[in-house]
């Protein structure tokens, strides 16, 4: 169980200006400003959950996923994993939980993964019957039985990446916090990674929480989103309702038998294409299927498909709409 209690985390930058000037001006009088990364969010994560964590780049992710793990202290607010202060650096916290940061390598760069690994067999004390098993497991789920004796400097990307979670995961951590786990790699590689984590969660009942950029990665695993941007946590639930608030149409997408123009399709939805034989309306959702019925009646349809909208461009609506919410209140309290 995790729970999150007004958490926030305000960094402390040094302002400088550019140039040797500059330099010499700040050694004199050190000019600070604080950033709010993370501000008064709060979410509780039961055992076993898996939860996307999605926001812009900035938005206080990297950030949040650091206090969780107890890299970073809160500026205020608590949070326990497991019945665990993170910042305590516990050394039973520390074998409950990891974190995989898909942009920074963890593993030594002259040594083998197999190197590697035995040192963190030897860090948390796994016994050999144990770190024979896990091992295993590890390299048959991910493949990396050919590169673990290869120092890391040689390997691929994807190979890389894999033993980095090997490594990530040999204490069989019940909670993984995720961050960009499947960044760089190739759509086929992000599978295998994606695949790895659901049968990591199902074989160990662990809890997971989630950040990446490829929202199919959010759509394989988790049901559950929490939505944070500028440092605020704007959205908690279920993927599939915020898909339903933040986009209440669908597309259907016409292919037909003779060019179409714009002015007869118009009236049967917004009109997002219209090229020739193809055509892409929105519809909202709970017209869709009388729609589809009008049009089938009405035009030379030859095919017809009924289309969510992107999950990426609901994404991006959604922050959108939240950005104009927020100049719409900074607007009302500017004093005229
Ligand atoms: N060490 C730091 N010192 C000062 N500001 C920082 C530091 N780390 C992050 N920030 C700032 O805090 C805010 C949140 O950053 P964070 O890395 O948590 O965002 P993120 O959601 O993970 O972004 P991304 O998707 O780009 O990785 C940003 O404005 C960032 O510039």
């Amino acid at each position: 169980m995790i729970s999150v209690r007004h958490l926030t985390k305000h960094y402390r930058v040094h302002e400088k200006d550019p140039g040797l000037l500059g330099s010499l001006r700040s050694l004199l009088h050190r000019r600070h400003h604080d950033v709010v990364a993370v501000s008064d969010v709060s979410f509780d994560l039961a055992d076993g959950e898996m939860v996307g964590f999605l926001g812009p780049n900035g938005a206080g992710k990297t950030t949040t996923l650091k206090m969780l793990s107890g890299l970073l202290y809160p500026t205020s607010g608590e949070v326990t994993v497991n019945g665990f202060v993170p910042q305590r650096r516990e050394r039973a916290f520390l074998s409950t939980v990891t974190l995989v940061m898909g942009q920074k390598q963890q593993l030594q760069w002259d040594l083998s993964p197999a190197d590697s690994l035995l040192v963190s067999k030897a860090i948390y004390g796994i016994s050999d019957a144990d770190y024979r098993q896990r091992l295993g497991e590890l390299t048959e789920l991910l493949e990396i039985g050919k590169v673990l004796r290869k120092p890391v400097r040689k390997l691929s990307l994807g190979e890389r990446m894999k033993c980095e979670i090997a490594a990530a995961l040999l204490h069989r951590p019940s909670v993984l916090f995720l961050d960009e786990p499947t960044i760089g790699l190739d759509v086929s590689m992000q599978q295998n990674v994606r695949r790895f984590f659901a049968d990591y969660n199902r074989r160990h009942g662990a809890t997971v929480l989630l950040t990446s950029h490829y929202m199919s990665d959010v759509t394989a695993l988790a049901k559950r989103v929490l939505v944070i941007d500028g440092g605020e946590l704007i959205f908690d639930g279920d993927l599939q309702g915020l898909v339903e608030r933040a986009a209440p149409w669908k597309l259907l997408k016409l292919q037909c038998s003779e060019p179409l123009d714009r002015g007869r399709i118009e009236r049967f939805g917004t009109v997002e294409l219209c090229d020739g034989l193809r055509a892409s309306l929105r519809v909202p959702r709970k017209a869709v299927t009388e729609t589809a019925s009008a049009i089938l009646a009405h035009l030379p349809v030859e095919d017809i498909a009924i289309e969510d909208i992107p999950i990426e461009e609901v994404i991006a609506e959604v922050f959108r709409a939240e950005r104009r919410v927020k100049v719409q209140a900074a607007e009302g309290a500017t004093p005229r």
